[in-house]
């Protein structure tokens, strides 16, 4: 009840969940270890029978993973914590207000903190009537979009009273993303020292199973890069990092690519993540630091790793522009 006397405080109506995968709590084998147990026993991510992978995930996996991405996580870990929270938590502060009064602007994680169902449980409390679930893949994927949606919808199906709901589509081959990644990527080029030989666009890999069963993501990758390419105005060499179990993945890999282009004459390279909205362990750690070291042992001499975009000033327009695109009727973006 507000008291008598007081003015009415405007209670947000809509919501916006900005949603990324999720990272650990601290650069720390434990916390790793927490965090993979979750990640890695999602059936979207991993596509084994829990009775057959249970067993190798806690007996093998968990025993010795945590160990070693917790030296990598420390090699990228910032004063403000993991590079994934800390850009999504700044794009969505950097977003707070830009659609309105009547409209938040909120953040979760896949896996680990701060958790989807507490975070949507907020809006609904705070009086979000309508919520857009915005998981920032760019590219489709079961095992990051679906997945993510799916986590939102388990916990409205927990409630009574459910706000109306949109999730945002996939943005692959949208103008306002190409033209951010194309604006982004020559900033960054004009601020080298060298004129690479070649750019490569590195994109989380995927079993090559995924490909054959239906998902969409390989041919979003294809699309951005030959989009990304035209707009630039050249060719971009596209390849798959991050590879994980025994399954064939999605090629090429991107460190056998960086590994075989000295020898092609190729001793320049930059390379640029397209795929992640914001940077993380597989692109500062995986791509910065060992894709460098692995290129430089191959003979080449230029190695540049473009930052992703982040909360930079194109990016939170992109943003805005595809997620007011998705408010439309529900609010009138100014
Ligand atoms: C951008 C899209 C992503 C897809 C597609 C994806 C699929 C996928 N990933 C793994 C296994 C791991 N990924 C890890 C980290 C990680 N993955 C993505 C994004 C995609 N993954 C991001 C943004 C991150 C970084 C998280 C961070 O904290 O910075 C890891 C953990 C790190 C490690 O131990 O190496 C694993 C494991 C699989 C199996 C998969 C699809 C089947
Ligand atoms: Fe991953
Ligand atoms: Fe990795």
């Amino acid at each position: 009840m507000i008291p008598p006397g007081h003015p009415a405080i405007p209670k947000p109506r809509i919501g916006v969940l900005l949603i990324n995968l999720g990272t650990p709590d601290a650069a720390d084998a434990p916390s790793v270890r927490r965090y993979l147990a979750e990640f890695l026993s999602d059936r979207r991510v991993v596509e084994i029978p829990p009775i057959a992978w249970q067993p190798i995930l806690r007996g093998i996996i968990l025993r010795t993973r945590p160990k070693k991405s917790a030296h990598a996580y420390q090699q990228v870990w910032r004063d403000d914590g993991s590079p994934l929270a800390a850009f999504t938590r700044r794009q969505a502060m950097a977003l707070a207000g830009a659609f309105g009064d009547g409209v938040m602007v909120d953040w979760a994680m896949r896996y680990g903190r701060p958790a989807i169902a507490e975070r949507l449980q907020a809006m609904k409390d705070a009086g979000c009537e309508r919520i857009l679930i915005a998981p920032l893949y760019p590219q489709y994927c079961a095992a990051t979009t679906a997945t993510a949606n799916d986590k939102a919808f388990a916990h409205l199906a927990t409630m009574r009273w459910q706000p109306a709901i949109r999730t945002l589509p996939p943005y692959h081959d949208d103008p306002a993303y190409i033209g951010a990644l194309k604006d982004s990527i020559e900033a960054s080029l004009a601020q080298l020292d060298f004129k690479p030989d070649a750019i490569i666009a590195s994109f989380h890999g995927m079993p090559q199973r995924t490909l054959e069963q239906g998902d969409p993501y390989h041919c979003h990758c294809r699309k951005t890069a030959r989009l990304l390419g035209a707009a630039m105005g050249r060719d971009l060499i596209v390849a798959f990092q991050s590879r994980f179990g025994r399954a064939k993945w999605l090629e090429p890999a991107t460190d056998t690519t960086l590994e075989a282009l000295p020898a092609k004459g190729v001793r320049k390279v930059a390379i640029v993540a397209p795929g992640f909205s914001a940077d993380c362990l597989e692109t500062l750690e995986e791509l910065a630091i060992r894709g460098r070291e692995s290129f430089e042992a191959a003979g080449g001499t230029h190695f540049a790793y473009l930052p992703c975009l982040n909360d930079e000033p194109g990016s939170i327009a992109m943003l805005r522009s595809i997620l007011a695109r998705e408010l439309e009727g529900w609010v009138r973006v100014p």
